[in-house]
């Protein structure tokens, strides 16, 4: 009986499919499993024929339904798996396949698809032009190099027809996937060892031949990251029943080598822009952990509870709601468990969090009490920075504290006026019965530390923003040992003010550091324009050590550049945005693939009574997520971390909003955290614009935001 197997390429239209058409994949799949390859080729039904003037030989369609046929690559070798790598109408689908030519990477031995007809066109016209460019792509690298890096013949004479990058991405959907990538590592200034240890030796199998002469079989076997093999009916039928989530079967190999690694010696950072696959890498890394032992348990933390709930949903999908594994997962907030323990130290009822502003009145009443110096927001940052950061318990402690990153000496008598408001705000606390969420998170570490750590592995997603007390947390739910803390995060999409290093607080991850660079979410298109707004500066690693680059960070994916513009008035920008949203709803996209953000909620209030009387479904995004609720969501841009929409409109990037004044520290107040608050407030904007799939919309009134590359 023949093997059957499913190219991404398949998966990609699958779910836009109509249901008679799905019925029909699933019969015609069903015969590749039922009959030997002498019936299949005579079955009527099926109709499984060669395709005339085809590229590739083993190009064959088969019918679908009277209207749509499937394209399969068929063996020719002897081997027996046959591959199904689209479904197309039946004139696209003849010429789609006619075009295309699949072949085994000479490197990477995996199977590859390009467009050869598009190649041989457009080679020429390239060529051309590059004769009297003063400078082409790749001079910098030998053909030989290239050849070891897996680039073919055909690959090779578009690339030496290449003079910079834009040319290479109008090339990009016509090379063969690894061979275009290799291109792409290079294009961006990598060695060609770097290039040969991110993508080939990842792909590579281990016990490869040194020949590359493989049957088809062998070569769709090397291919994991874009081809799925089914074994059984059972598999088969359920993998076309349910909705197709990619992002579950084909990883990038520099997702999966981090993801599926058997052990790691200690925690383990994984770092990467934004729609990268960081969420995906550290939910496959859960589900190995799980795998390993029938007993571990696993902390999967996140930021907010709507991103808990949500990943609380993906794990099920990954899974397969396997309840005895999802039994041994608890998906929370770092806040959200730091408060069980505490509550479950504390029969007498815990103290309640108040929240920053609240904080804020407070440290006031305490600086008006005690006649301090000082204002109440630089005693809540030296609060939240070097007391809670450094987890000072003492005068003592205080007075010899090193105050990195504060821009201001303290002498000595100056650190006790503040120690005086520290006690002094904390007694208040106590008195009231309150308390804050860092406090918590200090009051749970120690508990913790002194218990049975009570997990096996804590896994922890959007890292870049947790405080060192939240920190202190995770490090005490697990023992410190192999495959401890895998943690993962994104130091451009830093917007709330936390600086930690973590090798200082017991989680050292030199030697265990990696890097996705892979965006999976947005266009090329929306990334550049994105990373544009962070050219300026230098982003502080992850764990604290050095800086954070987005060298190499690119997409797969093309379409309209985002669409930037300023308005006369606060009225004409909402009139425009109810506009917008309806050519999307127009577009087809439905209302929830709709985000709107803005930097107020103040704002979006405004949107929000437009779009209702436009009659659009709108909700509103807060803490919780509106999972299955119709309606175009709205939220502020701290409310956007994490999430992602086919179509995103930011409105409101305007002087004085984008940075907000008030939360900019005067330089004179402060000068390294003036620069630090203008750094959060830029990452606020990047991160509100990469949560765009395929439509970004970015507008203001009045004078445009100082962020924005192309006006201000
Ligand atoms: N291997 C994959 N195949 C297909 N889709 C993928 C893959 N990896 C990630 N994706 C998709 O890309 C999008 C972004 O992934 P994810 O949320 O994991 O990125 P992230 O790096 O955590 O993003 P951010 O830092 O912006 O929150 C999601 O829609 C996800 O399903």
């Amino acid at each position: 009986m023949p093997r059957l197997a499913f190219a991404q390429s398949f998966w990609d239209g699958y779910d836009t499919l109509d249901k008679q058409v799905r019925t029909g994949v699933r019969k015609a799949m069903a015969k590749f499993q039922a009959l030997s390859v002498a019936e299949l080729n005579a079955d009527k039904g099926l109709h499984l024929e060669s395709v005339e003037n085809a590229r590739d030989p083993r190009m064959r369609t088969i019918r679908v339904t009277d209207f749509w046929r499937g394209v399969v690559l068929a063996p020719d070798d002897g081997s027996d798996t046959f591959l199904l790598v689209n479904v197309l109408p039946h004139d696209d689908a003849y010429t789609w396949a006619a075009k295309r030519l699949y072949s085994a990477n000479t490197a990477t031995r995996a199977l590859e698809v390009r467009n050869a007809v598009a190649l041989d066109e457009l080679t020429p016209l390239y060529e051309t032009a590059a004769r009297s460019a003063p400078e082409l792509l790749f001079d910098g690298v030998s053909d030989g190099t290239l050849r070891e890096l897996g680039i073919d013949d055909q690959v090779l004479r578009a690339a030496r027809s290449m003079v910079d990058k834009a040319q290479l991405e109008a090339f990009a959907t016509l090379l063969p996937e690894d061979q275009l990538e290799v291109l792409q590592y290079l294009a961006e200034g990598f060695s060609p060892e770097e290039v040969y240890r991110d993508v080939v030796a990842v792909r590579r199998p281990a016990d490869a031949p040194a020949e590359p002469v493989e049957d088809l079989a062998t070569v769709i076997a090397n291919t994991s990251a874009r081809i799925r093999l089914v074994t059984g009916p059972r598999e088969l039928e359920e993998i076309l029943a349910k909705p197709f989530a990619a992002w579950r079967i084909f990883l990038h190999p520099s997702q999966r080598r981090v993801a599926y690694r058997t052990s790691y010696g200690g925690p383990v950072q994984v770092t990467g822009g934004p729609g990268t696959g960081k969420t995906v890498a550290a939910l496959h890394r859960v589900k190995h952990l799980l795998g390993r032992s029938d007993d571990s348990r696993v902390l999967l933390t996140t930021y907010t509870n709507a991103l808990a709930a949500g990943l609380r949903d993906m794990l099920g999908l990954l899974l397969d709601d396997d309840d005895k594994q999802l039994s041994r997962v608890d998906v929370t907030t770092v806040d959200a468990f730091a408060n069980s323990v505490v509550r479950a130290a504390t029969p007498q009822g815990a103290a309640k969090p108040l929240g920053d502003r609240e904080q804020r009145q407070l440290w006031e009443k305490v600086i008006r009490r005690l006649g301090l110096p000082f204002t109440a927001q630089f005693l809540a940052q030296e609060y939240r920075h070097v007391v809670l950061g450094q987890d000072l318990r003492d005068l003592d402690a205080y007075l010899a504290a090193n105050r990195r990153g504060r821009g201001t000496g303290l002498g000595p008598s100056r650190r006790r006026e503040v120690w005086r408001g520290v006690e002094r705000f904390e007694e208040l606390l106590r008195d009231r019965g309150e308390t804050t969420h860092l406090r918590i998170c200090a009051r749970a570490a120690d508990l913790l530390a002194a218990g049975t750590a009570p997990y096996d592995h804590v896994v922890v997603d959007e890292a870049q923003d947790l405080h060192p007390a939240q920190w202190r947390v995770l490090r005490a739910a697990v023992a410190p040992g192999p495959d401890d803390l895998f943690v993962t995060g994104d130091p451009h999409q830093r917007i709330y003010d936390s600086r930690v290093s973590l090798g200082s607080l017991g989680i050292p991850t030199a030697g265990r550091s990696f890097r996705l660079r892979v965006n999976y979410r947005s266009t090329e298109e929306i990334l550049a324009w994105s990373a544009a707004l962070l050219t300026p500066v230098t982003v502080e690693a992850l764990d604290g050590e050095g800086a954070d680059t987005l060298a190499g960070y690119r997409s797969l994916l093309h379409g309209g550049r985002p669409r930037v513009q300023g308005y006369g008035s606060r009225h004409e920008e909402t009139e425009a945005l109810v506009e917008r949203v309806k050519e999307w709803l127009a577009e087809g996209l439905a209302p929830q693939e709709i985000g709107v953000c803005a930097r107020f909620n103040l704002s979006l209030d405004a949107a929000e009574s437009k779009l209702r009387a436009a009659g659009i479904p709108v909700v509103r995004v807060k803490g919780q997520g509106a999972q299955g609720v119709e309606g175009v969501r709205l939220a502020t841009m701290h409310a956007m971390k994490g999430l992602e929409f086919r179509a995103v409109s930011v409105l409101g990037v305007a002087e004085g909003a984008v940075p907000f004044a008030r939360e900019i520290t005067p330089r004179e107040a402060d000068p390294l955290q003036h620069e630090a608050d203008l750094l959060r407030e830029r990452c606020l904007l990047f991160v509100a614009c990469t949560r765009a799939r395929e439509s970004l919309s970015v507008t203001w009134s009045g004078a445009p935001s100082p962020f924005l590359p192309e006006v201000g």
